[in-house]
């Protein structure tokens, strides 16, 4: 028999790599399996899915708009569409377990799948659940969750601490260090910071990198500087009276296995998947969570690393007035430097994408 999987979310980059990284694992075990993933039409999952070699199909699902009512209208037809058309690719596809990863198309996937009498699964990248996944946790058969006590969103029974999956590239980075100095020019025995802003950039990072060039500048630092592709056209040119070798600006670092190889220290949003990756190779941060995302989850995310002297945090708020202060502060400071590494390492959890699929197989009758 040929087993059959669907893997349905996305949006952004932290509900995809996960994804994709769950799919890698369920075809390491059964290599004969069909997995089909579902998205939303117009997202980001749309390409970057058939990039890593899987079929996707799209969902005309969308988020409410708080600011327009009127394209509301549009937004639910468009969700009642997105229910028959999801019933439709249940039926016809017939999957052994459904997975929803978090994000607009897991929600209609994942209760056509329970209503069809398919076995579904969760996996809940934050700290924070999010509605969606709170709703669609009555029906899931397992919730696969990142954080302690997650047991205050879901039922306690179905939860397991699997961790994120993180990409396996990223794995090997304590070998790709000499490599990496050389990839983006820099010199070995300077000290280096990454700077980035989650999957899509974040404004207020990169308001707060500009408002600090000049200071930068002063110091024999290297920083890559990630934007996000919105913001890269400012950045370039308020960058521009501080072109240096020391200074590398881009929209997107498509080799993180090497920004991480050579980082220092991250200043970063408090995205799911940027910490479990900062946790898998204890890197310290700096973090500063998106005040623009549902339920405010980023600062929890951070939250429950500062707890356990594993991260520092600045809010969004502060982050113009003191970021690159604390920078400099931190990338002098070794001890500072020693004891976040040590402690974020802590939080690791290792082969996510494994056990993932281990609680996913334990759903079909093999
Ligand atoms: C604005 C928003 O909605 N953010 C959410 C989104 O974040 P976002 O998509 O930013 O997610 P994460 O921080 O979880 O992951 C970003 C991923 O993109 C990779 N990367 C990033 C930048 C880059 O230049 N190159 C690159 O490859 C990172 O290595 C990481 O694997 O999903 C996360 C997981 O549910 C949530 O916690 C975040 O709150």
């Amino acid at each position: 028999m040929k087993y059959k999987f669907i893997i349905s979310g996305g949006g952004t980059g932290g509900h995809i790599f996960p994804a994709i990284s769950i799919a890698n694992a369920l075809k390491k075990r059964l290599p004969d399996a069909d997995i089909l993933f579902v998205g939303a039409l117009g997202r980001m999952e749309m390409e970057r899915v058939p990039a890593a070699g899987y079929p996707i199909e799209g969902l005309p699902i969308s988020g409410f708009d708080r600011k327009n009512m009127l394209r509301n209208i549009k937004v639910v037809w468009n969700l009642l569409r997105s229910l028959v058309l999801a019933r439709r690719i249940i039926s016809r596809f017939k999957p052994n377990v459904a997975i929803g990863v978090g994000g607009y198309a897991s929600a209609p996937t994942l209760r056509a799948a329970s209503a069809l009498g398919v076995p579904t699964v969760i996996q809940e990248q934050n700290s924070y659940a999010g509605v969606t996944n709170k709703l669609l946790a009555k029906k899931a058969k397992r919730i696969c969750v990142a954080y302690d006590g997650m047991d205050r969103f879901f039922p306690k029974e179905k939860v397991i601490l699997t961790g994120n999956p993180v990409r396996q590239d990223l794995f090997s980075v304590g070998s790709k260090t000499e490599e990496a100095y050389k990839f983006f020019n820099f010199d070995p025995k300077k000290k280096t910071i990454l700077v980035v802003g989650g999957s899509l950039g974040a404004r207020t990072i990169n308001q707060s990198i500009i408002a600090g060039l000049d200071k930068l500048a002063e110091t024999d630092v290297q920083i890559i500087w990630q934007t996000g592709k919105f913001y890269i056209e400012d950045a370039r040119k308020a960058a521009e009276p501080f072109i240096s070798p020391n200074l590398l600006v881009t929209d997107f670092v498509s080799r993180m296995d090497m920004a991480y190889s050579i980082a220092d220290l991250v200043v970063s949003r408090a995205g799911a998947s940027s910490i479990s990756e900062l946790c898998l190779l204890a890197k310290p941060v700096i973090l500063i969570p998106s005040p623009n995302v549902a339920e405010d989850h980023q600062t929890q995310n951070a939250l429950a690393l500062v707890r356990k002297d594993a991260a520092i945090m600045i809010k969004d708020t502060d982050s113009k007035a003191q970021l690159v202060d604390k920078m400099m502060e931190v990338i002098e400071d070794e001890a500072q430097l020693n004891k976040l590494s040590k402690n974020i390492l802590q939080l690791a959890e290792k082969d996510s994408a494994d056990r993932i699929a281990e609680e996913i197989l334990k759903l079909v009758a093999l």
